[in-house]
């Protein structure tokens, strides 16, 4: 990954008429990253992505692609990224080969160059089987493919995604993930929204957390779980009367609230190290112990404390 930035988002703004949808907006995504606009249903992403592709204009603040203005200097950024919907953009009576073509030669490829380009395309997102079927008869996976394949005829280094996988199902987002994955390793720079935390921490190497129009956090998936705390063991104690003199053993081994819920305890561990001792600890005591686990925090703590309510 670059130091240098692709795109610069400053202070965006966007009103619909009452309503501020985007507010005040500002963040960078480098060269070469996955960038992750994860927030609930309605909290703006859509909005932010379509202000940086200039398909809706801001009211106000300021995008910079590669340097270059998405206002004052709009067709030329416009020609470094490709874009990709939360509907595939391609019509449906014709096939994925007829699209192909169409899409090349609407982005100046010549006859020949849109054919070379076409079966490339159809090979590298595996759709060489079904090319010549019409789209009507293909898959929610297939039409992302093909989706993302026609925003890859130029081949830009900029590609953004708008959710590029509601709807589909675990397989078809797995093989989408890879997909993704690969541009990145061709050196794509690449900006998602998505709803899935999983996706963002699988994907993203640098999220924006946007809730209610507002960018409410920012870094990358392992700050963001970070700031929730750090893992949790939680184990029950055999017997009641042990209880008491277990939290107190622990009370001197770890620092951070241990939580009890009857028999139960969840202790907090700054690191992975701390867990030999404590169990030797407690052998040592002669308090048994059962159930036990270590649960890492997820994206979903982070985004449960961080995003409030209805948008
Ligand atoms: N053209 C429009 N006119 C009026 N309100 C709009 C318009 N477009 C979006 N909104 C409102 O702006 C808010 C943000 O919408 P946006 O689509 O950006 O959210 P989102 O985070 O992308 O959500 P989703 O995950 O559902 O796509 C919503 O309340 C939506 O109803």
């Amino acid at each position: 990954m670059s130091t240098k930035n692709a795109i610069e988002v400053s202070h965006l703004t966007k009103r619909f008429g009452q309503k501020t949808v985007v507010d005040d907006i500002s963040f960078n995504v480098r060269q070469g990253e996955v960038f992750g606009l994860l927030g609930p249903n309605g909290a703006g992403k859509t909005t932010t992505l379509r202000m940086m592709t200039t398909l809706l204009k801001a009211d106000a603040g300021q995008v910079t692609i590669f340097g270059h203005d998405t206002v004052k200097e709009g067709r030329l950024a416009r020609s470094m990224f490709g874009l990709t919907g939360q509907y595939a953009s391609v019509d449906e009576d014709i096939s994925a080969r007829e699209n192909l073509m169409i899409f090349s030669r609407l982005n100046g490829l010549s006859r020949t160059a849109a054919k070379q380009r076409t079966t490339e395309l159809l090979a590298e997102f595996s759709l060489e089987e079904s090319a010549d079927k019409a789209l009507k008869n293909f898959s929610g996976g297939m039409r992302r493919r093909l989706d993302l394949a026609v925003s890859l005829i130029t081949r830009p280094t900029l590609i953004f995604l708008d959710e590029p996988t509601t709807g589909l199902d675990p397989r078809t987002r797995a093989q989408m993930w890879t997909t993704i994955r690969q541009l990145v390793k061709q050196g794509s720079t690449i900006v998602l929204t998505t709803q899935y935390l999983e996706e963002a921490d699988q994907l993203a190497d640098n999220l924006a957390i946007i809730d209610h129009g507002k960018l409410v956090k920012m870094g990358t998936p392992a700050e963001l779980k970070e700031q929730i705390g750090g893992a949790r063991l939680a184990f029950t104690v055999s017997q009641e009367d042990q209880v008491q003199p277990a939290v107190q053993l622990l009370t001197g081994q770890v620092t951070g609230v241990i939580q009890q819920t009857g028999q139960q305890l969840s202790v907090p561990l700054k690191q992975i190290t701390q867990l030999p001792p404590i169990l030797a600890a407690l052998k040592q005591a002669q308090i048994m112990i059962s159930h036990l686990s270590v649960k890492e925090p997820s994206l979903d703590d982070v985004f449960m404390n961080l995003t409030v309510g209805k948008n």
